[in-house]
């Protein structure tokens, strides 16, 4: 159970209502698999995912992404309850999709990354800390039926 304060509440949704879902999922995605490549094991029916290029120019890639971001969105709506909000998107993954759980944590530095960019200076490290501090929530939630 993760103790949140108003502050904390208001900042994660004034963040997240203003990123767009369908420019910062497919960015956050591509990134993901251009950055760190053994990602890309994963996507295997995804097609050509051989270059930066490529992998920016994938629908199917820019497709998921959007997913990957409509999913942090039921995070955001319920902050209260976010390891319930994930338990069965959790074992999807851990006992289907097989992903080693540490890919959590490097999509989560990566949309960091792409949503800081995106804000510029207004991405305080006050607005950071908190950010961050949702994304550790999502990524122990996302790996929490590993075990
Ligand atoms: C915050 C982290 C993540 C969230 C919220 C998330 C969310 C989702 C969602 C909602 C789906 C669709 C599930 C379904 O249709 O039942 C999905 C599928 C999938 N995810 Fe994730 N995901 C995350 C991280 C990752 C990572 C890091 C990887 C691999 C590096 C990954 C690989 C996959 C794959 C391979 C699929 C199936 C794609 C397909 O064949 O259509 N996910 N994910």
């Amino acid at each position: 159970m993760v103790d949140w304060t108003d502050t904390e509440k208001s900042t994660i949704s004034a963040v997240w209502g203003k990123v767009d879902i369908n420019e910062v999922g497919p960015l956050a995605l591509g990134r993901v698999l251009i950055v760190y490549p053994w990602t890309q094991r994963y996507f295997g029916s995804f097609g050509d995912v051989s270059t930066p290029a490529a992998i920016m120019g994938n629908p199917k890639v820019a497709a998921h992404g959007k997913v990957v971001c409509g999913a942090l969105d039921k995070a955001v709506k319920n902050m209260g309850n976010i390891l319930a909000t994930y338990k069965s998107l959790s074992e999807t993954h851990a006992n289907k999709l097989f992903v080693d759980p540490e890919n959590f944590r490097v999509l989560a530095d990566v949309l960091t990354i792409v949503v800081a960019a995106k804000f510029g200076a207004s991405f305080t490290p006050e607005i950071q800390a908190t950010w961050q501090k949702f994304m550790k929530v999502v990524v122990a939630a996302m790996g929490s039926r590993y075990f």
